[in-house]
């Protein structure tokens, strides 16, 4: 399957802010909206009612995500609510993170807003991209919108690339697919997003089969057939778990980056938050298909406000001591086809109280401008708030 779809024909939009160092002040708003089913917030946030959001007023989203639902069938018809009313915005030229543990409905969040939903699933709420509704679009827009304005790096990267086609040539014919260039320009293009993402002496390298390439080159080249045809949204989805950690560090780098280069925003998918740090604006943590926390990295990863994010961090192995035991968190998520009632993290969490096991909690503002929660009990956090999961066997 080739969802690494390439893209462009868009006229390029010019590096916002110059390409500095990420901005952790008035980024994206992650406005989850379990509260508010049945469609998009405003794009001011102003209205009453609706979700709240942690934007900076004023600003206007590059893709916003509203109360984004997917469920799947299973053999048999049983209903899989996937994505259980996700929300979040994307800026021009941020990088926001998408995290939670394996099975959170991150990959599927992903597909669906690119219109790329497993065959059968049932996608609702709304997706808009520069306001233009894609839930529920005709595949023949969705086709145009992925080759040209959002693309996909997915988590099985490396089959996007032919074996028996040069990289060079798997280039082009992106580029021509969607822009419809000359060849020779077509080439041109192809060589400059290889140089992009850094692969050395790009010009001779683009004759190469992807086998004369290294895992962390054929990664790269991955990653300049997203971004060939320079999209506004690049999502990768967990684009570093096949590398070795020095590999890893430079592909996020070289991912995030190009919000700077070329003012593509970057959603990044991963399991991992210890990754983000540094690397994203703003992260949106997700467990069981729903907004847990949201905000801008630095200030998540050093206060969290929901105990799930709390216990993501508890078990992050520090820098010094990577043999140490590490809390975690006791149990497994639940299946999508066996929820608890209320909160999905309940039954793990050392904080639940009566009320948290009978209602599912909305998003609210986290004490601070920027951040949302989805939690009863974030004011009761103790300090810090990764103790919680200290005695955690
Ligand atoms: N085609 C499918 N049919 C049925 N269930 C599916 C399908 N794809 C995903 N799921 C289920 O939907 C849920 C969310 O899957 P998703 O792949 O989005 O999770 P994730 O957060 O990306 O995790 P991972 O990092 O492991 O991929 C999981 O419970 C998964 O088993």
């Amino acid at each position: 399957m080739n969802h690494g779809v390439p893209h462009d024909g868009v006229p390029h939009r010019t590096a916002p802010g110059g390409g500095g160092p990420r901005s952790h002040s008035g980024g994206s708003g992650t406005v989850p909206s379990g509260a508010a089913p049945g469609g998009a917030a405003p794009e001011d946030g102003a209205a009453p009612g609706g979700p709240p959001r942690d934007a900076a007023p004023g600003r206007t989203p590059l893709l916003s995500v509203r109360d984004l639902r997917v469920t799947l069938r299973e053999r048999g018809g049983t209903a899989v609510p996937a994505v259980r009313g996700l929300s979040f915005d994307v800026h021009p030229g941020e990088v926001v993170a998408l995290v939670g543990e394996s099975g959170a409905g991150k990959s599927l969040t992903a597909r669906a807003v690119l219109g790329l939903a497993p065959h059968g699933a049932q996608v609702a709420g709304s997706v808009l991209l520069d306001g233009q509704e894609l839930v529920g679009a005709r595949p023949s827009v969705l086709r145009s919108v992925r080759g040209r304005r959002m693309s996909l790096v997915p988590q099985d990267a490396l089959t996007v690339l032919s074996p028996v086609h040069t990289v060079g040539a798997q280039l082009v014919r992106a580029v021509r697919s969607v822009r419809g260039t000359g060849r020779a320009r077509a080439w041109e293009e192809a060589v400059a997003a290889l140089d992009r993402v850094g692969i050395p002496d790009a010009a001779r390298r683009a004759h190469a089969y992807p086998h004369e390439f290294s895992g962390g080159m054929r990664q790269r080249a991955v990653i300049a057939m997203a971004t060939v045809n320079r999209p506004d949204v690049v999502f990768a989805d967990e684009p570093t778990t096949a590398l070795d950690p020095v590999m890893q560090a430079r592909v996020l780098e070289l991912l995030c980056g190009l919000s700077g280069q070329t003012g593509t925003s970057v959603v990044l998918v991963t399991h991992d938050l210890g990754v983000v740090g540094g690397h994203a604006d703003r992260v949106v943590v997700v467990y069981a298909g729903r907004h847990v926390e949201s905000g801008p990295v630095d200030r998540v990863l050093t206060d969290p406000r929901a105990p799930y994010t709390a216990g993501l961090l508890a078990a992050l192995p520090p820098r010094e001591a990577r043999d140490r035991r590490l809390p975690a968190i006791a149990g497994s998520p639940p299946s999508p086809t066996s929820l608890p009632q209320g909160c999905a993290f309940a039954p793990r969490c050392p904080l639940a109280a009566t009320r948290c096991r009978a209602h599912e909690p909305s998003p609210v503002v986290a004490g601070e401008p920027g951040r949302l929660v989805s939690c009863h009990r974030w004011q009761d956090l103790p300090d810090p708030a990764r103790s919680l999961f200290a005695d955690v066997p």
